[in-house]
């Protein structure tokens, strides 16, 4: 796991996070999720232009159970409120429930705390699939493209509420940190 200062260029962060090359290692996301006191981020790359990818994807769906899908494009003229809608995502957050997102054009940043509270820098480009755990405190911005085309992926009828910092006492928060600690061995200095 690398911690990055806010600052500090992101180019060689994907690498940071946990990386699941095989689909069946995902039939046990738990293992995966606590994995070595891990922070619970999921990660895949699928090349939305290879036709096998479209069978990858539905494996990962399948065992996520992640029935409801669409799209969001970003950008200048992409998006209503471009403008609030970015300033809103790069505010530290989290949700009651996991945050699924599949790049298939442009890019982005998810910053993610790290057990000491520091942020992790996670870059999203094409082909890139990321699984936020529930309660993870989270931002997200454009690269310099300025563009990106996600797939929003979700369990039943998708639920985008965000739930700005401090949330301390917000059950998927509580949770989350539970979590964390039963699973780590060293302190967590941050909580
Ligand atoms: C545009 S997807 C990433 C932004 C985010 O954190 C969210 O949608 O909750
Ligand atoms: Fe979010
Ligand atoms: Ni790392």
């Amino acid at each position: 796991m690398v911690s990055i200062k806010e600052k500090e260029a992101p180019q060689i962060i994907n690498r940071c996070i946990q990386k699941i090359d095989k689909i069946s290692s995902y039939a046990q996301p738990d293992i995966q999720r606590i994995n070595e006191g891990k922070i619970g981020v999921l990660y895949w790359h699928l090349d939305p232009k290879k036709p096998e990818s479209k069978e990858e994807l539905k494996k990962i769906r399948e065992a996520g159970g992640y029935s409801y899908m669409d799209f969001l494009e970003l950008g200048p003229g992409k998006v209503e409120n471009y403008e609030e809608k970015l300033k809103n995502f790069y505010r530290e957050h989290m949700h009651a429930d996991e945050e699924i997102r599949y790049c298939l054009e442009g890019g982005g940043y998810f910053d993610v705390r790290d057990k000491g509270d520091s942020w992790i820098r996670i870059r999203i480009k094409e082909g890139d699939m990321i699984v936020l755990p529930a309660g993870i405190y989270h931002r997200f911005t454009l690269d310099t493209s300025n563009y990106v085309k996600l797939m929003r992926l979700f369990i039943g009828e998708p639920v985008w509420a965000a739930y700005n910092r401090p949330q301390d006492d917000h059950p998927a928060r509580k949770g989350y940190v539970n979590n964390l600690m039963k699973h780590s061995e060293v302190s967590l200095g941050a909580y």
